[in-house]
């Protein structure tokens, strides 16, 4: 084609000049306008001032429809915006998960996890109820374990609402749900994930509304037990660290964990003391930072850890455990996760002597000089310049002694919490991080004294309140007596009040049965007192943890009897296998009796 040639158009023919410009405007314009031409001789360009003129129509008609449904938003519209980073977030998937229009939606997210913000029915590693039911109707464990198997193979599949606008009623009035994810490669995407939540007229009580009750189903969830949270980061490296809700355990009594029952009211005592109202005011009016720390050291598998669940259970706090050994946590992480603590939880450090920070400083302090090791802190409580230790720790990873001093308690410190930390070499911690204000009280834990052991005894094998239990002990042909897994057998003083509250309701027989459960109840009780008395006669005090009698007294937790038989050999196995191990390293741990010291 000539160069010049024109293509004629309805209102002229166009020059090459305008076909190149619109090639510019329009990618393909050229190839495709000959393509029409030479097989349906159509020509575009004749149609080209229409075209132009719809799709000038057409943009600008999109653009007027979002403006106009931009102020009809604004005008009309409430809307709620909750981000993946806050709770509100799995308050909302929780609740959502759980509605019935979730089934008729067709375009929703599936999935099984059991420790997300939808896993509604997971068990967290306790015995569901219906388990327990199941175990009591099934006497025979195999048909009962066929069935519990079965159900664990399949994973109730949750569903959640996909990507893009839900609609859906509640309380006679439409919503719309939005939910909104943008990927990319920056470590803030990973909290991009949005949720809109709107409904038509101004008014946003309706929303509220929604979001509370939202809040109060994923609470009720945990109502009456321990809820933990970890620590944590979802996603690969440049993701910052968050509070991940890992489970919710039911609380452990107390009673359960042995200890000197002094040091144990101390405990617990001192920590309702700060807890309460009061002792805010007057740290406030004082002007000291209100905090409390807490250290218990002592040998592993001595009750440390047992203890703080215990102390989060009766009190009903939130308990958040950080692993300082983790590589991936920084002090810029360290930091947020303290200020993102609610104003009272029990934050555990675990075996912090483990933790970089106690290696990094006795480095530094040995390759330095022999000189004592100094508190890292200046006056007003800021941690001074890092060390060299310090550094190399933070070239590693992980974190330094002066990093956790200044989440401890330097000026940007959270308030309110109450930081538990423990250890099985208190020798091995620097002073600066036990320094009054930091730890203000200090619980050892030991081997187990002979009343320890008594009570390890009277734990395993007396019967508690929901011990699935019905029928009497069974004595065999050995004379050792079988305790009962089948009938629940309760504490004597409520049997003796159910009796007497029964007394008048229930017929004779009734009557009767239950007084012949509560002898057998008693000469149960006095005959286990008497076991541990034995057990304890042979298990030398003072030798052993609390984990290790119990984990003994496990391998024969219905045979009592049978336990003290086996207990001598037990207990020289259990020597010889110690001071081989004593071989290849230092015993480690303290004796018991060790005093509890206030700081
Ligand atoms: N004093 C105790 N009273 C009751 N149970 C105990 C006691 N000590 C240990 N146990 C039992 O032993 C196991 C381990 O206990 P726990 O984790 O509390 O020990 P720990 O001192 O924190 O150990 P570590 O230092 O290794 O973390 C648990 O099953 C717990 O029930």
């Amino acid at each position: 084609m000539d160069s010049n040639q024109t293509i004629p158009t309805a209102t002229g023919p166009l020059s090459t000049t305008d076909t190149a410009m619109l090639e510019v405007l329009v990618p393909g314009y050229g190839f495709i306008s000959r393509i029409l031409m030479s097989y349906l001789n159509f020509d575009v360009s004749a149609y080209l001032q229409v075209l132009v003129s719809l799709a000038v129509f057409g943009a600008t008609a999109r653009y007027a429809f979002l403006i106009i449904w931009e102020h009809f938003n604004e005008l009309f519209v409430s809307r709620a915006e909750i981000r993946l980073d806050d709770e509100t977030f799995q308050y909302l998937m929780f609740w959502i998960s759980r509605q019935p229009h979730m089934k008729n939606t067709n375009r929703f997210v599936a999935g099984t996890k059991t420790n997300s913000y939808w896993s509604e029915n997971e068990s967290d590693g306790e015995l569901d109820e219906d388990e327990d039911e199941d175990g009591e109707k099934d006497a025979l464990f195999d048909s009962y374990w066929a069935k519990v198997t079965t159900r664990d193979k399949y994973k109730k599949i949750q569903f959640t609402p996909s990507e893009g606008c839900h609609y859906f009623w509640y309380k006679n009035r439409p919503l719309m749900l939005e939910r909104e994810h943008r990927d990319g490669g920056m470590w803030y995407v990973m909290n991009n994930e949005r949720i809109f939540l709107s409904s038509l007229g101004r008014n946003p009580t309706i929303l509220k509304t929604l979001l509370a009750e939202a809040q109060q189903a994923y609470v009720d969830r945990d109502k009456n037990r321990t809820v933990i949270y970890r620590g944590s980061r979802i996603g690969g490296a440049g993701q910052s660290f968050n509070w991940y809700r890992c489970m919710a355990r039911l609380p452990r009594p107390l009673s359960t964990v042995i200890l000197d029952q002094e040091q144990k009211q101390d405990f617990l005592d001192d920590i309702k003391e700060y807890l309460h109202p009061r002792t805010r005011r007057w740290y406030t009016n004082r002007g000291i930072p209100y905090r409390r720390g807490y250290l218990l050291h002592g040998p592993p598998g001595t009750g440390k850890t047992s203890l703080c669940f215990a102390a989060a259970g009766i009190l009903g706090l939130k308990l958040y455990l950080l692993d300082l050994n983790s590589t991936a946590l920084d002090e810029e992480n360290l930091s947020l996760l303290f200020s993102e603590l609610p104003r009272r939880c029990i934050v555990l450090l675990e075996d912090i002597d483990s933790a970089g920070v106690t290696e990094a400083r006795a480095a530094a302090s040995a390759s330095t000089s022999d000189a004592p090791i100094k508190d890292g802190t200046s006056k007003d409580g800021a941690v001074e310049a890092d060390s060299t230790a310090d550094k190399e720790t933070t070239k590693k990873g992980g974190i330094s002694l002066s990093g956790l001093l200044n989440v401890i308690d330097g000026v940007a410190a959270s308030e309110g919490r109450i930081l538990i930390m423990t250890t099985n070499h208190v020798e091995k911690l620097d002073p600066a991080l036990l320094r009054p204000g930091r730890v203000d009280m200090k619980i050892a834990f030991g081997y187990a004294s002979e009343a320890d052991i008594k009570e390890l005894f009277t734990s395993i094998y007396g019967a508690k309140n929901n011990d699935i239990a019905c029928g009497a002990p069974t004595t065999h042909n050995n004379g050792s007596v079988k305790l009962p897994t089948t009938g629940v057998v309760g504490d004597i003083a409520k049997a003796k009040g159910e009796i007497v509250q029964d007394s008048g309701e229930c017929n004779g027989g009734v009557k009767k049965s239950k007084e012949k459960d509560l002898q057998s109840l008693v000469s149960l009780r006095s005959r286990i007192s008497d076991l541990a008395s034995e057990f304890a006669a042979v298990v030398p005090s003072g030798e052993f943890t609390a984990a290790e009698i119990q984990g003994y007294l496990l391998n024969h937790k219905e045979t009592p009897e049978v336990a003290i038989q086996g207990a001598a050999e037990w207990v020289q196995t259990a020597r010889d296998m110690k001071r081989a191990s004593e071989g290849q390293g230092e015993p480690e741990g303290e004796a018991k009796g060790e005093e509890k010291d206030k700081a």
